[in-house]
């Protein structure tokens, strides 16, 4: 991939030394000695590694020796790391946190056996890969056990109040980045790395009244970059992935996945050159390699692309990290943990995009000349993904023309319920919704049986009632093709949707066109991996 060159006064991309200082983007291996640029933070040349939940509960050791550690050779590493999971994510500690928490909730007190099975997992944890430093260890197992107390007192006292705030959630899910940085710290300090924890919860003391503006995440990237660099000129921080009291919370504002943001904003306060984001899998794929066993990898996407694999399914970077850092010039990478010499997958915008978007220069697109004459022939579509866990949300509106307000009112009534739709689609008097949920909004079997769990939902079902008949559809998934050629590859719709038809897959709902880049649909959750692989085959390999 070619990239721009971004900085007069930077080394372009394509110059910089990349990951670990052993690869550049085009595979070569770079020994070239870095310079030191006195200007930046620190005076230095960063990299960013954030590690995500899974690599840090698998890979830790290899993420310490393999990649930090070889990598300090060339660069300063500044490491940001989630919550450790040892599963799958779905097991991982912030959803048992979160589950800690919703047992509070509802007056129970398993929440005391999970702070528990947190604990004794991290001491274990430590006593498996810091067991030759004996005092490292101490240190460690001391303040695991403080974290817990802590954690166990908060969920206590929200027990006894019978309530538990954003603030509350958002603290006991901070215990996760907390818990898995101090593990990750003594790693690297019993391998020798001058290794500092971060403690990122407290940083915003700044005033927040404007909410999550530009000038807000200006503030922010700065706080950080100040608490990384007191803490001297040589070390090697270890950063909680969590930033703390975000105006509205940070699950409710910024949602999981917030550790790539705080990466992103430490990536802009130290001018790093690149972000890196270490994965437990091969970079990004056409489809995700645990269900499509063909999926292809891709050596770069755009920050678009991304964005929507992330939204649909695909949990490829948290879409506002992107902003931030493409904003910065600075390069992100997609990494493997068990691949760390392979280059990875870019995420860059696209020379052609950008283009396009300067030659707009108002209000009014003509389709056919700017995309269609600027782009390359058509070719692929970039990647197909599935969303799970959705319902379909119908009103018929009783009226037999659309009144004033009719959508209006359907959004507001969504908002007041805190429901946020990912697909829409809607006719003179219908409206379909496809509501995400990761836990269960209906329960029963048969349509007789089946009744709402979701207070919320219960009280939007209730007030869209009153505009029509409403009537939900469980167990449902949305598919969606993604990708920045769609635009321009006339006739890629009806393959989408004739190659689910051929291939027996019922769609429930249809959205194209809301976005140029993604084409989705909704279909039966118990066909979403068929339908993965057969639009996979279909749409992908035949194009080659
Ligand atoms: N198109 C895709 N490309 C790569 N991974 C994908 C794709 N779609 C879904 N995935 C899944 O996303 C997950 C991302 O990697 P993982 O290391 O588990 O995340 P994290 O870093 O958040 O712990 C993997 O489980 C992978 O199977
Ligand atoms: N631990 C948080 C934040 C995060 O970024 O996770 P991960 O990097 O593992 O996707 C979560 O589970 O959402």
């Amino acid at each position: 991939m070619e990239f721009p060159v971004i900085r007069r006064e930077r080394q372009s991309v394509r110059e910089r030394p990349s990951t670990n200082g052993t690869n550049t983007p085009n595979g070569e291996i770079d020994r070239r000695p870095h310079t030191q640029d006195k200007d930046l933070p620190g005076g230095a040349n960063w990299v960013v590694q954030k590690f995500g939940g899974t690599s840090v509960g698998k890979f830790a050791v290899k993420i310490a020796e393999d990649i930090v550690l070889a990598g300090l050779k060339d660069q300063r590493i500044a490491v940001v790391c989630s919550a450790r999971s040892t599963g799958t994510k779905a097991e991982g500690t912030t959803n048992r946190l979160l589950r800690a928490a919703r047992d509070v909730l509802a007056g129970s007190r398993k929440y005391v056996d999970i702070v528990e099975a947190l604990r004794v997992d991290h001491v274990q944890a430590g006593r498996d890969c810091i067991g030759s430093s004996p005092k490292i260890l101490q240190h460690y197992t001391e303040s695991v056990n403080a974290e817990c107390h802590e954690l166990l007192k908060d969920l206590g006292g929200a027990h006894q109040l019978e309530e538990m705030t954003s603030g509350t959630m958002d603290k006991v899910m901070s215990r996760g980045e907390k818990l898995s940085c101090l593990y990750m710290t003594a790693l690297l300090q019993a391998r020798g790395v001058n290794a500092a924890y971060v403690d990122m919860s407290s940083v915003i003391t700044f005033p927040t009244a404007k909410g999550l503006n530009d000038d807000f995440y200006r503030h922010l990237a700065e706080a950080m970059t100040d608490k990384i660099l007191s803490h001297g000129p040589d070390v090697v921080p270890v950063i909680t992935g969590y930033f703390g009291k975000v105006p509205g919370g940070l699950l409710d504002q910024v949602g999981r996945g917030y550790t790539d943001l705080c990466a992103a904003l430490v990536a802009v306060g130290l001018q790093a050159r690149e972000l890196q984001i270490w994965k437990e899998v091969d970079r990004i794929f056409t489809a995700d390699p645990r269900k499509v066993p063909t999926a292809r990898l891709l050596d770069s996407v755009t920050p678009s692309e991304a964005a929507e694999l992330t939204f649909y399914g695909s949990e490829v970077i948290h879409p506002f990290t992107m902003d931030q850092v493409i904003r910065a010039s600075i390069p992100i990478r997609i990494k493997n943990v068990m691949n760390p010499r392979h280059n990875g997958t870019t995420i860059f915008p696209d020379p052609a995009d950008e283009a396009a978007a300067k030659k707009r220069s108002g209000l009014f697109r003509n389709r056919s000349v700017s995309n269609l004459a600027l782009h390359a022939p058509p070719k692929r579509p970039t990647a197909v993904t599935i969303k799970p866990s959705i319902t379909v949300l119908n009103v018929h509106s009783k009226r037999r023309t659309r009144a004033h307000g009719f959508l209006m009112s359907i959004f507001s009534i969504l908002d007041k319920h805190g429901l946020s739709v990912d697909l829409i689609s809607s006719s003179e008097v219908h409206v379909s919704m496809a509501i995400h949920s990761e836990s269960a909004l209906l329960s029963g079997q048969g349509e007789e049986e089946m009744k709402i769990e979701d207070a919320a939902l219960q009280g939007a079902v209730d007030d869209l009632s009153r505009w029509g008949d409403v009537d939900l559809v469980p167990n449902m998934a949305i598919i969606s093709l993604v990708g920045r050629q769609l635009r321009s590859m006339v006739g890629i719709s009806g393959r989408f949707f004739s190659t689910l038809g051929e291939h027996g897959v019922n769609i429930e709902m249809i959205s194209q066109g809301a976005s140029e880049i993604n084409i989705s649909c909704v279909i039966e959750e118990r066909e979403a991996n068929r339908a993965l692989n057969v639009v996979h085959t279909n749409l992908f390999t035949f194009l080659e």
